[in-house]
């Protein structure tokens, strides 16, 4: 074992820069770091500018570091999908080769029919739209006469909203449930069922930070599995074990927000651990990316950026700190969706004889698990060539 702690952040949807097949996607020309730099000229990233953030492609607002303080480079996704679980299950070594189903024209009628018998209530919406649109489009309806909200998007996902006061949380918890268990199987499998619960007043809806999400399981083992059975830890902080239906990790901490989620993070760094530590911060994605928002987008961006030095003060002789992401979510893209966009790798460790070095183009998101496979040395996954021989520590 070369190194006994990796954490792995994700930036969630923090891409950088379209993939050479981005055009089958509807999404060639998107650059989300790019174009948020193109649109808040005033963003500043500083100490993701000093680990090499601008060394991997040309960004106005980020600098290119002369000596960078990691290994950096991109890496592209190989998987037919740019969702969250596909993004996540490459990173850790899973190439999704049948696409999960999508639902543009809304779910079948049988299907909603049986969702709205189990659960005694009628569905309004029933339509692909953005989650703070359709509130304001149906909240005042569930209101009046208690029917769930239910939404989809590009993803497979069954988005399921109920405002607080009107539908008890832990009843909408229940009809999520409900729906998991009936879109399992063909023919009708949703990638996820998410519940979206909300608060306020028509006009000035809020949704809280009550969402949960009901995933599918992962379609193989992983990388975190290989690891936690052989021993080591797995730690997974915000929706990362929600992601992974559990599958693999030993300790899970849910957190409210990407704050929330830094804070945890470094918390956990201050305590001994042998093995991984793995954290999503969802706020990129769904607050900003979704929202169509490269202000909001850079302000978070540099609210990380603040927290950098005290996550890299945490990170010993013997660990690795790596900063990547799942997928791409321009802001400035049309429609609401995520973009198929290569992500940035960043890999830090005090004593990296070779930061300032590319790890070049990386050929999928699965390098990153072949790389903790060979590091902790277990089992490679079926895809993904290691880069560990690329990180020397001086000494
Ligand atoms: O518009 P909202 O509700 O934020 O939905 C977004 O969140 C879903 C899950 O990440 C995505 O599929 C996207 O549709
Ligand atoms: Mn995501
Ligand atoms: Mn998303």
């Amino acid at each position: 074992m070369k190194f006994e702690r990796i954490s792995v952040i994700v930036l969630d949807s923090v891409g950088i820069g379209a993939l050479p097949d981005a055009h089958e996607f509807g999404d060639e020309g998107s650059h989300t770091l790019g174009h948020i730099g193109e649109h808040v000229p005033g963003m500043k990233l500083p100490n993701l500018a000093a680990l090499g953030l601008g060394n991997i492609a040309p960004l106005s607002t980020i600098p290119a570091a002369e000596s960078p303080l990691a290994c950096y480079g991109k890496m592209a996704e190989v998987s037919v999908g740019k969702d969250t679980m596909t993004g996540h299950w490459e990173l850790m070594g899973l190439k999704v080769e049948v696409p999960f189903q999508v639902y543009p024209d809304g779910f079948p009628a049988e299907l909603i029919e049986k969702f709205e018998q189990l659960t005694g209530r009628k569905v309004i919406g029933n339509k692909p739209a953005s989650g703070t649109e359709i509130l304001d489009e149906y909240g005042e309806e569930q209101l009046r006469t208690g029917a769930w909200i239910v939404y989809t998007s590009a993803d497979s996902v069954m988005q399921i909203a109920a405002h607080e006061d009107v539908i008890p949380l832990e009843e909408l918890y229940r009809a999520c449930e409900i729906a998991r268990e009936i879109t399992l199987n063909d023919p009708y499998v949703v990638g996820r069922i998410i519940a979206r619960p909300y608060i306020g007043e028509p006009g000035a809806y809020a949704r809280t930070p009550n969402r949960h999400d009901y995933a599918l399981e992962p379609i193989g083992e992983t990388v975190l599995d290989h690891i936690k059975d052989k021993g080591y830890d797995v730690i997974s902080v915000g929706k990362i074990n929600d992601i992974f239906t559990g599958q693999g990790i030993k300790e899970s901490h849910p957190t409210k927000s990407n704050l929330d989620g830094i804070k945890t993070t470094i918390e956990l760094l201050k305590r001994p651990f042998n093995g991984m530590l793995f954290t999503n911060l969802v706020d990129f994605d769904s607050l900003y990316g979704h929202r169509r928002d490269p202000e909001g987008y850079a302000s978070c961006l540099e609210e990380f950026d603040q927290y950098l030095p005290e996550l890299m003060q945490l990170t010993g002789d013997k660990d690795l700190l790596i900063i990547t992401a799942d997928h791409g979510n321009d802001p400035t893209w049309p429609g609401t969706d995520h973009t198929r966009e290569y992500v940035p790798i960043l890999i830090y460790n005090p004593l990296l004889a070779n930061s300032s070095s590319s790890i070049g183009i990386r050929e999928t998101f699965a390098d990153l698990a072949a790389t903790i496979a060979h590091n902790f040395e277990v089992a490679a996954p079926n895809i993904g060539k290691s880069f560990l021989e690329l990180l020397n520590v001086k000494g």
